[in-house]
């Protein structure tokens, strides 16, 4: 089917899902390592294999600049957390339970706005 123009108000829209949508992941009791960016000074190897670090504060920040054209833009970022999150710390573990419990929330709460 043809693609359904942009409106200003969809993008409005889209906007306000976004900030409604983090401001849910940052509430979330096990958002704990993701609101600020990982201190790769403390955190040996993070700099080396996370390339392109994102957290909840990064995102927020990127929001209230206009950086996120859409709702698939904003839905990229907060795939990046949690896939860094896999690809750095064990499954069972702390912060790799934390990762997996908050992209399933995320997943969740997304899919009910579509
Ligand atoms: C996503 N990720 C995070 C860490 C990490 O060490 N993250 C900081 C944990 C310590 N931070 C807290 O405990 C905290 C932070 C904010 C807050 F409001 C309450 C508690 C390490 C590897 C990794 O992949």
């Amino acid at each position: 089917c043809a693609k359904k123009a942009k409106t200003p108000k969809d993008s409005n829209n889209d906007l306000a899902a976004c900030r409604m949508l983090l401001s849910e992941l940052e509430a979330h009791q096990d958002a704990w390592p993701f609101l600020s960016p990982v201190r790769h000074k403390s955190v040996p190897g993070y700099r080396k294999v996370i390339k392109k670090p994102m957290d909840f504060s990064t995102i927020k920040e990127k929001l209230t600049n206009n950086l996120y054209l859409n709702l698939e833009t904003f839905i990229i970022d907060v795939n990046l957390v949690f896939d860094n999150c896999q690809k750095f710390n064990e499954d069972d573990s702390e912060i790799g339970r934390a990762g997996h419990r908050m992209r399933r929330f995320f997943d969740k709460r997304w899919t009910e706005l579509l």
